[in-house]
């Protein structure tokens, strides 16, 4: 029995962190993983000469784009109604206009109608909550997005909590964060960030169970879903954050790290255990000698000397998120009208 054990565990060990690892197409994340299975934490092999594998992100947001479009279709086929995704940008900034064109275009790519809700900087925070009302009552829309950052002057907490938690397609909702939280209950989405960084991991066949991850932030919208989805995939999880003394010898435990902060090369290459699987969720625009360029929070040159697998930003994580903000979608216009592919 032990020997059995021992046996699936270096099966699950070359699995996680072989350097010859290519995607898994299998099919998108779910939080029901087996609560009664729990497997020792296993102790890796690294091999001091294993190359380090980027990960593919756009590839595999294309692939997911791929599936949904076909469901898309049959559910246009079958019922003659479309996801329909309903997006509130305020203001004028660059990054979020940016964004919300991203999540536009990706929406046409595979069938789903968008409609963006476009308000002044010095709106009133009535009209934003009219505008989420409206958009929480129009049948056609299943997902509402409402553009982060806002301006200081309107409460993103009141804005937020206006949601229809069924049209929470962010998972910012608290409602869908509590239930995210606590053990036996299932949010209705999980934040696209997040369950991003976990598709990455089980698209690569990385292992989650038991191994000790590190998360790099704690903000509301990506470390702390991040970690607690993380913590459900049963790691063991650590939360480093603007006060955390020394965190560089709490990130050299890390098997799987993953960095939430925007700050362009905070994390260096001795701040990583070699072989450590690194998804880097920073994403700053910063303009050097390169001109103007998005880069994430982990110096990359020093990271792939370390790491077994690690995303590049950009085409790392980003794109895997957009594609979950369509899965949101898709999956609560397939909750709104009780349609699955069956029917
Ligand atoms: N790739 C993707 O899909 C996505 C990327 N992002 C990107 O992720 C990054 C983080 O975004 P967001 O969470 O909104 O940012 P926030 O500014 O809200 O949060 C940053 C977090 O990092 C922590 N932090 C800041 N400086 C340090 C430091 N020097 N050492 C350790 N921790 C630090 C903060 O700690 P404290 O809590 O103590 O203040 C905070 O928890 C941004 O670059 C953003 O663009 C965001 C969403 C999706
Ligand atoms: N309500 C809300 N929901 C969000 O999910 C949300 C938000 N507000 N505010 C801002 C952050 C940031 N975020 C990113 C999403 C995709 C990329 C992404 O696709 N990045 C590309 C590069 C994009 C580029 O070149 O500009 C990449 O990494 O390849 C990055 C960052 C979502 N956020």
């Amino acid at each position: 029995m032990l020997e059995m054990r021992n046996i699936c565990w270096r099966i699950l060990c070359n699995r996680s962190f072989s350097s010859s690892v290519t995607p898994n197409c299998f099919p998108l994340v779910s939080l029901d993983r087996p609560h009664d299975i729990w497997h020792p934490p296993p102790t890796p092999h690294y091999s001091t000469h294993q190359k380090t594998v980027e990960i593919d992100g756009k590839s595999i947001a294309n692939d997911i784009k791929a599936t949904l479009a076909t469901e898309v279709n049959h559910m246009k086929n079958s019922i003659k109604k479309a996801p329909g995704l309903g997006v509130i940008l305020v203001g004028e900034r660059k990054d979020s206009r940016s964004f919300v064109r991203i999540k536009k275009k990706a929406c046409e790519e595979v069938g789903i109608t968008s409609v963006v809700v476009n308000l002044p900087e010095n709106c009133t925070e009535t009209e934003v909550l009219d505008a989420v009302s409206a958009l929480n009552n129009q049948e056609s829309v299943h997902g509402i997005l409402v553009q982060l950052p806002l301006p200081c002057h309107l409460s993103e907490q009141k804005i937020i909590n206006a949601v229809n938690v069924e049209k929470d397609v962010d998972g910012f909702h608290p409602v869908n964060v509590g239930n995210l939280a606590m053990t036996g209950r299932e949010p209705l989405f999980i934040p696209c960030a997040s369950r991003g960084c976990i598709e990455l991991l089980h698209r690569y066949g990385v292992e989650i169970i038991g191994k000790k991850a590190v998360v790099i932030g704690r903000s509301n919208i990506t470390g702390l879903p991040t970690s607690l989805l993380l913590q459900r995939h049963h790691a063991t999880v650590s939360v480093v954050h603007k006060f955390t003394k020394n965190p560089e010898e709490i990130t050299r435990e890390a098997d799987i790290l993953v960095s939430d902060v925007g700050v362009p090369n905070l994390v260096r290459g001795h701040w990583l255990k070699p072989g450590v699987v690194v998804i880097d969720m920073g994403s700053t625009l910063v303009t050097d000698s390169k001109g103007s360029h998005v880069t994430g929070d982990v110096c990359y040159e020093e990271a792939i000397a370390k790491a077994s697998l690690l995303t590049p930003v950009p085409g790392g994580v980003g794109p895997v998120t957009i594609s979950m903000l369509l899965c949101n979608t898709v999956e609560a216009a397939k909750r709104a009208y009780q349609w699955t592919e069956k029917s």
